[in-house]
């Protein structure tokens, strides 16, 4: 939430009030912060659906109380909020950015000349037709993209504050909140809130110049250029105040904040404040070559009390480990292992695309297929949970609905009889379900969705899946004990409560009937399927020999079809109480269809409880390829029921001995794929 403006002018009141009385701080004694006492802010997520609102809001928001919602690690006493790091001679960047400084049009004005040209071409052409509704100019192109600019557009090539220089010889970059409040900015090297991409500007790696005016400062941190994730420079205007606040996104924690004045005609009308808590400010020197590091994690803000613009250079580096072609090693043990930087080069006028969390080249468009990711199952197995988990984090995007069904119940139902359609028209209707267009811009955000019914009667969703995504899909399912599991499933099938679509796909056919006799007539249907020849139906036991002979068989693969066939219908939720909980059965075709490797498989009780759900999500965002260092807000089970339990001791034992070798066998499959840690264990 933006600061109100009614609160920044109290707060602009007030630096103001201050100038003359609030000395500024002795630097405490700290030279590097440790990042160790930079905490993961809690993050106000990215929503797809919200996406334009959200990319107008501030990146460095503000927020209620530093104290309150953030878990330091540290004695919070012992938080440095910023120190000294030296002085330095900024001559050389004063001279760079003299020009134009005091004079910043925040929003590139249109390439005027061609446009009016167009425009009035345009009005003559609907004059000509006697119709000016007709072929209206698109306006999505301009918006996406911004205005094509020429070099004919710029006013002076030495003014590096002017958005048509920037965005012809440089590269056009959005700050929601910085373009909002009137900072003017020059920007040499970016990186998206995840640090994913390092973007080297076209004035930062083509201009020796500006490399060797900024070195001064990289000496007197002791860094190299490869550390370095975001530099630029911004001229606050006279007046104003960016309020209290404390910066939030992924990359905060990985990195150290340096501030240096560069030009301030008044230092002494420059109020800048950093503090644990809104009473514990410290006012800091900011007289030019003054190289200070600041904790962005705490509080801060500043007023530019005096009557001229004030540039700072602004640099976020990482400690040296996370950055190519470097071995020296400071990192303090405390600290998340950082990842490796990915530096890109920038063309001068190339285009990027910007979220608030991300940052993608637009001639990466495309680069990332939608969907990408598929929760399979099973049903009644937490895969809501999941799912939900899953859309926290900023760079996952919600499909239009959660259980897409676009592969079963949601088929075209002429595709279904065989009509002509077209590869091209099937996968249009498919993507459909998901934002599919605004993420071929975003290849950095990925989505999917969650359709438990996929994983059980998969012989016609694979083919069509196949057909529809061809390419490469990250399969996650999800277990919870069976029995469990069939509970659940009976108890929401029998349920009264629900949306009348709700209703009607579960179905009525349990209701009239106990869970003892739907299980019982489940042992039928299978029995006579051929499917359970190990189980003896009246002792209620398996005969493991038979088991063992008989799982994986062509016999097997058979019954099993035969099952689908008879009792696996479309049209109610119905059935399958038991045969829901065979995992491997229902897992063998997908692996016959997709790379082992293309599949996570979780288990509700051991990887989704309050201890191991954090970890299991940075697993799960590994394997869907997003960052993994996201900190989950919310970690609450999801579609959660409250029910009488429906069977005695007897029912659940004779349960628990016809599923444990089927548990068994599950967890040996389990074992044998790739990527799965945690792998040992048993099905509780
Ligand atoms: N984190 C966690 N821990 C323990 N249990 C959990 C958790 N998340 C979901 N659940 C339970 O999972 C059941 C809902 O599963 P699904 O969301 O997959 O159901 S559905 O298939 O989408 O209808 C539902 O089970 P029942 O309450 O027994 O019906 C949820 O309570």
């Amino acid at each position: 939430m933006a600061t109100p403006a009614e609160v920044v002018a109290e707060q602009h009141e007030e630096a103001r009030r201050l100038l003359f009385s609030m000395p500024c701080a002795a630097p405490p004694s700290h030279e590097e912060i440790p990042l160790s006492m930079k905490t993961c802010p809690t993050l106000d997520l990215f929503a797809s659906e919200k996406e334009e609102e959200e990319e107008k809001k501030a990146c460095d928001e503000p927020v209620s109380s530093p104290s309150s919602g953030e878990t330091h690690s540290h004695d919070a006493t012992a938080i440095v909020p910023w120190s000294s790091r030296g002085r330095v001679d900024v001559s050389k960047i004063q001279a760079l950015v003299k020009e134009g400084y005091r004079i910043i049009e925040h929003t590139p004005p249109p390439p005027a000349t061609k446009n009016k040209q167009k425009a009035s071409n345009k009005k003559n052409q609907n004059n000509a037709n006697g119709s000016n509704n007709k072929n209206k100019p698109k306006q999505q192109q301009p918006r996406l993209f911004g205005p094509q600019y020429s070099a004919t557009d710029i006013k002076s090539t030495t003014n590096l504050w002017d958005p048509v220089n920037a965005a012809v010889n440089n590269v056009n970059i959005i700050r929601p909140s910085h373009d909002a409040w009137g900072i003017g900015k020059i920007v040499l090297i970016f990186a998206d809130d995840f640090l994913q991409g390092t973007y080297e500007l076209p004035w930062w790696h083509l201009r020796t110049d500006i490399r060797q005016a900024v070195a001064p400062i990289l000496d007197c941190l002791q860094i190299q250029t490869n550390q370095i994730v975001r530099l630029l420079l911004a001229s606050l205007p006279p007046g104003t105040t960016i309020p209290l606040h404390q910066d939030s996104g992924a990359w905060v924690c990985q990195t150290h904040r340096v501030h240096v004045p560069i030009i301030v005609t008044e230092p002494d009308k420059i109020m800048f404040r950093v503090g644990l808590t809104d009473q514990q400010l410290q006012r800091i020197d900011c007289t030019p070559g003054h190289v200070f590091e600041m904790n962005n994690q705490c509080r801060h803000a500043v007023s530019n009390c005096s009557d001229d613009y004030r540039v700072h250079l602004i640099l976020d580096y990482t400690s040296s480990s996370s950055s190519n072609n470097n071995n020296n090693n400071n990192n303090n043990n405390n600290e998340r292992p950082q990842q490796q930087l990915q530096h890109v080069k920038l063309d001068p006028g190339e285009k990027l695309l910007q979220t608030r969390r991300s940052v993608d080249r637009l001639r990466n468009q495309g680069s990332r297929p939608t969907p990408s990711f598929l929760i399979l199952g099973a049903q009644k197995a937490g895969t809501t949970s999941l799912y939900e988990y899953m859309m926290q984090h900023p760079l996952i995007v919600r499909p239009k609905r959660r259980e897409t069904h676009c592969l079963d119940w949601r088929w075209k139902e002429e595709i279904a009889k065989g009509s002509n359609f077209t590869e091209k028209q099937l996968r249009e209707h498919c993507e459909l379900f998901y934002e599919t267009q605004a993420l071929k811009l975003h290849p950095s955000c990925c989505t999917g969705d969650s359709t438990p019914s996929y994983w059980l009667d998969s012989r016609r969703v694979i083919p069509r899946l196949k057909m529809v995504f061809p390419w490469r899909i990250s399969f996650l399912v999800l277990t919870r004990n069976p029995i469990q599991r069939a509970e659940s499933h009976y108890a929401m099938v029998t349920s009264s409560e629900g949306t009348p679509a709700q209703l009607k796909t579960r179905g009525t056919e349990w209701r009239e009937k106990s869970f003892v006799q739907v299980v019982h007539e489940e042992f039928q249907n299978m029995h006579q399927c051929g499917l359970i020849p190990y189980w003896d139906m009246d002792a209620g036991t398996v005969d493991q020999t038979v088991f063992d002979g008989f799982i994986n068989s062509a016999e097997e693969d058979q019954a099993w079809s035969l099952y689908l066939d008879r009792h696996v219908p479309l049209h109610t939720g119905s059935y399958g109480v038991l045969a829901r909980g065979l995992y491997a059965l229902q897992m063998r075709p997908w692996l016959h269809a997709f790379h082992p490797q293309d599949f996570l498989c979780l288990q509700l009780e051991r990887d989704l409880n309050a201890t191991t759900v954090q970890a299991t999500m940075e697993r799960v965002f590994d394997h869907v390829g997003v960052p993994s260092s996201f900190t989950l807000a919310d970690v609450s089970p999801q579609n959660t029921r409250q029910y009488e339990p429906n069977m005695d001791e007897n029912l659940y034992q004779v349960l628990e001995r016809f599923f444990e070798p089927h548990n068994r066998r599950w967890e040996a499959l389990v074992a044998t794929l790739p990527n799965q840690s945690n792998k040992v264990g048993t099905m509780v």
